[in-house]
């Protein structure tokens, strides 16, 4: 059957199990488009492998220690109000600038205000423009957005560049130790990429600033939006929190790292370590009902091909109408309402649940994202016990 334009919207699974996914359609992302492919060799592979993910354990651990320290101070006197959104962005931001560069760009402890001063006005306007920055207007461009976030990613490129430049010197200049030191971040991980193959610097660039945007505002957008769903029905809040004391008789000892482990990918759960099942199906009924990108990102067919007897050109523009999906009576059960439960029968979801994407191009950072999510809500559900634990840190009682 002959398509009628040659934009489709997918929004039911039947046409999402044809083979038009499985020859690697190339992703229009906003930054990342086609570039991103060539960027997933084993080297950028490895870089979101559970391997690497766990060696940055401690700063993730440090940046929800340093979040807590800040929400306690605000409220040590009397009950305030806080923004979490801007939190949010902050803490994810410095999660993932740590991992990538080893710098923090947010709060205390920044190295070089000038340069982090520089990356937070653009951010600043970037996230302001996002929220604009839908897949629809951006076809037919609308107020001219394509032109204006052309614009701010022209912006960040010096800054990038000048942040791979020092890096790049470095590696070549310094002691074996500081390459070693350089190697351990991610930027450190895709320079030694280039070693072999210098034509990928542009993709390099590129890949990083996809990654950070995606990284910082997915998951913050997420954890907002859990918390805003906890704090208006607080018998979910409360099973929750049931869940982790059951799993922690009562003990504050060092517990933050071990929720951290609890939020690994399903099939690596460590035998050790009881499952927190229903914090991580409350992640999941959110990423269900507020999925942080509703129509993906653009994809665009690679090949002819036939989805769900459509015949689908080359070059054809599919947007994945996830919010739909998400919401489709047909598929789900109470369709709109907060039912982390669902998730209990977590084998049978199959591909209508797909937050992060499917298939070659989905989200390299899922369990990234879900862990450092797992983390902060565990966090701030369980705020006393963080409390007692950094305290007891402080005065040398426990080492964590
Ligand atoms: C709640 C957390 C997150 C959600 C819901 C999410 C969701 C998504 C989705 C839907 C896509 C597009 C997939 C497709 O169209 O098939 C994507 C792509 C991507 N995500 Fe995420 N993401 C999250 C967190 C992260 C994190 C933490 C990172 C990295 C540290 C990351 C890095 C990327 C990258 C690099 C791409 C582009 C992949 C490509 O073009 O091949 N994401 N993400």
């Amino acid at each position: 059957m002959p398509l009628k334009n040659d934009i489709v919207f997918a929004d039911h699974p039947r046409m999402l199990s044809g083979k038009y996914l499985s020859y690697g359609h190339t992703a229009m992302g906003m930054a990342s488009g086609e570039l991103w492919c060539n960027l997933r060799t084993s080297t950028s592979l490895e870089i979101f492998s559970n391997n690497c993910i766990a060696k940055f354990s401690g700063i993730r651990l440090e940046e929800v220690e340093l979040l807590s320290k800040q929400l306690f101070q605000t409220s040590s006197k009397k009950q305030a109000k806080v923004v979490l959104k801007s939190k949010f962005l902050e803490f994810s931001f410095n999660v993932i600038m740590r991992m990538i560069v080893g710098k923090r760009y947010y709060g205390e402890n920044v190295e070089g205000m000038e340069e982090a001063k520089r990356f937070q006005d653009i951010m600043q306007e970037l996230l302001l423009n996002l929220e604009d920055f839908l897949p629809l207007a951006r076809i037919f461009d609308f107020q001219g957005v394509v032109r204006k976030m052309k614009l701010l990613m022209g912006k960040m490129d010096p800054l990038y560049q000048r942040l791979i430049d020092k890096r790049w010197k470095l590696r070549n200049e310094t002691s074996q130790t500081n390459r070693e030191r350089e190697e351990k971040t991610w930027i450190g991980t895709l320079l030694s990429l280039l070693e072999t193959e210098p034509e990928l610097l542009s993709d390099v660039t590129k890949g990083i600033k996809s990654t950070l945007i995606g990284a910082a505002t997915e998951s913050s957008a997420t954890m907002e939006q859990a918390m805003s769903l906890f704090l208006n029905r607080e018998e979910k809040m409360k099973k929750v929190q049931a869940e982790i004391d059951a799993r922690e008789s009562g003990k504050s000892i060092c517990w933050m790292s071990k929720i951290s482990q609890s939020f690994i990918s399903k099939k690596k759960k460590k035998k050790d370590l009881p499952k927190l099942t229903y914090p991580q199906n409350v992640i999941d009924e959110t990423l269900t009902l507020y999925p942080p990108t509703p129509l993906l990102v653009l994809h665009k067919s690679s090949k002819d091909c036939t989805i769900h007897g459509y015949d689908v050109p080359q070059g054809t523009m599919l947007l994945v109408h996830l919010w739909a999906m998400h919401r489709d009576p047909k598929l789900w059960a109470d369709a709109s309402k907060f039912m982390p439960e669902r998730f209990e029968e977590r084998e049978s979801q199959g591909h209508k649940w797909i937050p992060f994407g499917i298939g070659r191009r989905g989200c390299p950072g899922a369990a990234l994202g879900r862990r450092v999510m797992g983390l902060v809500l565990g966090a701030l559900v369980q705020m006393k016990k963080v409390r007692a634990e950094i305290d007891a840190r402080e005065l040398g009682k426990i080492i964590c």
